[in-house]
């Protein structure tokens, strides 16, 4: 895992990997091979694999443990939740947008099929709340990660909606995204305080935290996703633009008034499948209507604010540190 800082990586794979692997012998051979995939713990044929993403759920998670002053291992739960529940959203999210590489290698549904897809899927976030419930006082923080996996859930409905329409609104964009993305890196940030016993006051501020982190992090990687180096973020470039999806810097430009807007909007409602120039063309119209610029100012203004939510916070020096550091690797990412 590539997170900000090797303590987080070591502490998850520490804490973490061996909660999930122990709630991953739970299923049947078929969901969790397919399920071990998906989460970067072994390859295809079930050999070791070290796939896995970046981390920065799990990694947050056992730092808002540590934020109410507990161990971080008390924290794994919550880490090992938000992070099954992340990797039953890209399960679903792949086989929906038909997306053929994730994390440098072939996504699952185009190994295993889609029906296995949508069950590994499925019985990733059943573990996510088994993660929770088992723990004594765990249930609060299940009932948290259930209010949030429904809004990313209703993020995701929004955001399929949006591709049979063509007026979407900047800020029915960015609610989205608040949905989708943000939901479950707020719940990232709160669940380990509140497993913890950490006071209201406490799991709500971290929990703002990860809001406006979470929206930070969604305008980044729809930047990525224009205009990322495939090589760094091991997904292909231009498939969101290809999709006629409209993200967030598409969204600000088709309704900036800009000229190069109108004609992005033309390409976007054109009846022909996309070229590779088409694509290309749209990147360019894009960005000269300053929406490039504006939707990564706009990832910085969020990161600030997730600032802001920490220096209120009665919290021990060193995990402010860290969290202000995984703030600033989420809006200066390249991957
Ligand atoms: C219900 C449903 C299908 C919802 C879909 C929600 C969804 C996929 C939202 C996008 C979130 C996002 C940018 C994930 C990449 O995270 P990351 O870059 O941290 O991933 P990593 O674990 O590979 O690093």
């Amino acid at each position: 895992m590539t997170v900000v800082r090797s303590r987080s990586t070591d502490q998850i794979q520490t804490y973490v990997e061996p909660a999930i692997r122990a709630l991953l012998d739970r299923l049947d051979a078929g969901n969790r091979l397919v399920a071990g995939y998906q989460l970067g713990y072994w390859d295809a044929d079930g050999s070791p694999a070290a796939s896995q993403g970046k981390g920065l759920r799990p990694a947050l998670a056992l730092l808002s443990a540590r934020a109410a002053g507990a161990a971080p291992e008390a924290g794994a739960p919550a880490a090992a939740a938000v992070e099954l529940a992340h990797n039953f959203s890209l399960l679903h999210d792949d086989v929906m947008d038909g997306d053929t590489e994730r994390r440098h290698r072939p996504t699952a549904w185009t190994v295993f099929g889609v029906g296995p897809a949508i069950l590994a899927g499925d019985a990733l976030i059943g573990l996510a709340y088994e993660a929770l419930v088992e723990v004594p006082g765990g249930e609060p923080a299940a009932r948290r990660l259930a209010e949030d996996v429904r809004a990313l859930i209703a993020g995701q409905m929004a955001d399929l909606s949006f591709e049979r329409r063509d007026d979407v609104t900047l800020d029915e964009c960015l609610a989205m995204a608040g949905n989708k993305t943000a939901a479950l890196l707020a719940a990232s940030c709160a669940l380990g305080a509140l497993l913890c016993g950490g006071p209201p006051g406490l799991v709500d501020g971290l929990s703002r935290f990860g809001s406006h982190l979470g929206l930070a992090f969604q305008l980044v990687d729809d930047v990525l996703g224009i205009w990322g180096d495939p090589g760094r973020t091991g997904k292909p470039v231009g498939s969101d633009l290809r999709a006629r999806k409209r993200s967030i810097p598409v969204v600000r430009a088709l309704t900036s008034g800009d000229p190069a807007g109108l004609a992005l909007a033309d390409l976007y409602r054109s009846p022909e499948p996309l070229t590779d120039e088409d694509v290309a063309r749209a990147s360019e119209l894009i960005e000269a209507t300053g929406a490039r610029e504006w939707t990564q100012q706009r990832a910085w203004q969020e990161t600030e604010r997730a600032r802001a939510e920490l220096e209120a916070l009665d919290l021990p020096e060193d995990v402010r540190g860290e969290l202000a550091d995984v703030a600033d690797f989420i809006t200066g990412r390249d991957h």
